[in-house]
């Protein structure tokens, strides 16, 4: 039965005029939040908007300095994370990840261990642990399994399952398909629509509109810690709630036409290493935005890493401008004018405690101090600029990086490599948990790097943002490059049947039964 045929359900959980300050910023405003039983409610908005705080009013991380909770209807002024567990509301994060030497059926049961009298009934928790994976999610782990040999999906079934032990009535996904491909994005999908049809009261969080389209009853709007809007994501465009986001057109999301593609600036030829990845051929031209995009385990990471001096191949030849190149190491490759935008930026792509402008200025320092201080203050404009365009949300250039929101810190690493100039950039998801408003902008700076002569080549999962972007698209599968689709000629299901393995793996094959 279809949300639109029930009757309305009984209001769970309401938050009302929740206020929250953080020093000088208000990170919530007046926010309120209706969910009800039966129902997933969407949370979007842009970064900072509020989203995590009022996350973490629920799960009573942070007290509320105004605004009351009501569960039930029964009124509380805020939580203790104790009590959340009582009331039966749980949560998915994306990065509380289980430890990984821990085996399938104690991460379920830490620290809610099934007990005979005073011992562990590790035989009962086992069994249990088995039934409960295969009534969820059909799914068969062996009990003893660790956490760290399973894949990011199942290690995610295993949280949700975690949380589905103590009976929730509230169930949170804090963007749950962030680590998750897009096979296993479908899967979580239809995960939540179950866990909704058992009664659950759902609350999901994502930057993805197409998964708050297909999944959601009712979606709130958080802009600048308020409420701006509730709608039904089905009867409501994408693009209207994306301006509801960040209250103006977002516009053309990808940059309309490509540059013409000049020299070229990358080619390898043959390039393996150990099991990770073999036989490579790829070709970056000045001009070009290539793509490349496998399943975890393809090898697509490790060859960008090559790329970039890290996990040197063993086999095979990279050339840069002509010139045969041996990197050993980053600092090699940025010397080469190689750039990486790591994936893991918040841990490895940002200083948390410098200033916002110190991050984005810094690297870009050693360009300009042979100038003096007229190119500096230049540098400083342009990086000024930037923090400006991505619309880093901050309490000013001053304020330190760890204060900011996820996707703030995100946007901070982006634009300390955008203010680096470099000729050939390797962007490793460079869009993930960024709001849609800031993608637009940044997939505008990839494009202009691109006029301006730079080589670009973007690792990413987000099959569309590649299609968007790319003259050529590489899919790698099981350490080789399995097929290559030039612009126009892929959509996401091709790309997706050959990274899964669907579609036989030969590369000239898949590549001519390609009409058009
Ligand atoms: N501990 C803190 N100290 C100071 N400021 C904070 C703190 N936590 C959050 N803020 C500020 O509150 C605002 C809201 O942040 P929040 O993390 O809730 O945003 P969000 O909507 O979850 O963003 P994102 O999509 O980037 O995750 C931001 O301006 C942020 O800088």
């Amino acid at each position: 039965m279809s949300a639109a045929e029930t009757p309305p359900q009984a209001v769970v959980l309401e938050l009302r005029g929740i206020v929250k300050r953080f020093g000088a910023t208000r990170a919530l405003d007046g926010a309120s939040l209706r969910v009800r039983r039966g129902s997933v409610h969407g949370l979007v908005g842009e970064n900072g908007a509020g989203k995590s705080t009022l996350i973490k009013v629920l799960a009573g991380i942070h007290r509320p300095d105004a605004g009351s909770l009501l569960v039930d209807g029964r009124a509380h002024a805020h939580f203790d994370p104790r009590q959340v567990e009582r009331l039966g509301i749980r949560f998915i994060h994306q990065e509380r990840l289980l430890p990984a030497g821990f085996t399938v059926d104690e991460a379920l049961f830490f620290g809610q261990e099934r007990r005979l009298g005073p011992w562990l009934d590790r035989r009962a928790q086992r069994r249990e642990a088995e039934r409960l994976l295969e009534h969820w999610f059909g799914l068969r782990l062996p009990a003893g399994a660790l956490v760290g040999e399973l894949s990011s999906a199942e290690q995610q079934v295993l949280q949700i399952v975690r949380a589905l032990i103590v009976k929730p009535r509230v169930l949170v996904f804090d963007e749950p398909s962030v680590a998750l491909v897009r096979s296993e994005v479908e899967r979580l999908l239809c995960i939540v629509r179950r866990l909704r049809d058992e009664g659950l009261a759902i609350v999901y969080i994502s930057h993805y509109l197409q998964e708050i389209e297909a999944l959601c009853d009712r979606v709130t709007v958080l802009r600048n810690g308020r409420d701006v809007a509730e709608v039904d994501p089905r009867a409501t465009s994408p693009e209207r709630i994306a301006r509801l986001m960040v209250n103006r057109e977002v516009g053309e999301l990808y940059p309309k036409s490509a540059p013409a593609p000049g020299a070229p600036l990358l080619e390898v030829r043959g390039l393996g290493r150990g099991r990770a990845y073999r036989d490579i051929d790829l070709r970056v031209r000045r001009g070009e935005v290539v793509g490349l995009t496998g399943l975890v385990g393809s090898g697509a990471k490790e060859l960008l890493k090559s790329l970039f001096g890290l996990a040197p191949p063993d086999t095979g030849e990279v050339r840069l401008d002509g010139r045969p190149l041996a990197l050993r190491t980053p600092r090699q490759a940025v010397a080469e004018g190689i750039a990486l935008l790591p994936e893991e930026r918040r841990r490895q792509g940002v200083a948390l405690d410098l200033s916002v402008q110190e991050n984005v200025t810094l690297a870009a320092l050693p360009r300009f101090s042979r100038f003096g201080l007229l190119s500096r203050r230049a540098e400083r404009r342009e990086t000024l600029g930037l923090i400006e365009r991505l619309r880093i949300k901050s309490a000013g250039p001053q304020a330190t990086v760890r204060q900011l929101s996820g996707g703030n810190q995100q946007k901070v690493a982006l634009a300390k490599w955008f203010a680096r100039r470099s000729s050939l950039y390797l962007l490793d998801e460079p869009s993930v948990g960024i709001d849609i408003g800031a993608k637009a902008e940044i997939y505008r700076l990839i494009g202009e790097l691109a006029r301006e002569g730079a080589g670009v080549l973007i690792l990413s999962s987000d099959l569309p943002e590649l299609l968007g972007l790319c003259e050529r698209i590489h899919v790698m599968h099981r350490g080789r490059i399995a097929a290559r689709f030039e612009a126009g000629e892929a959509d996401s299901d091709k790309l997706l049947a050959v990274a899964t393995g669907a579609v036989a793996q030969q590369e000239t094959s898949v590549h001519e039964s390609i009409p058009g």
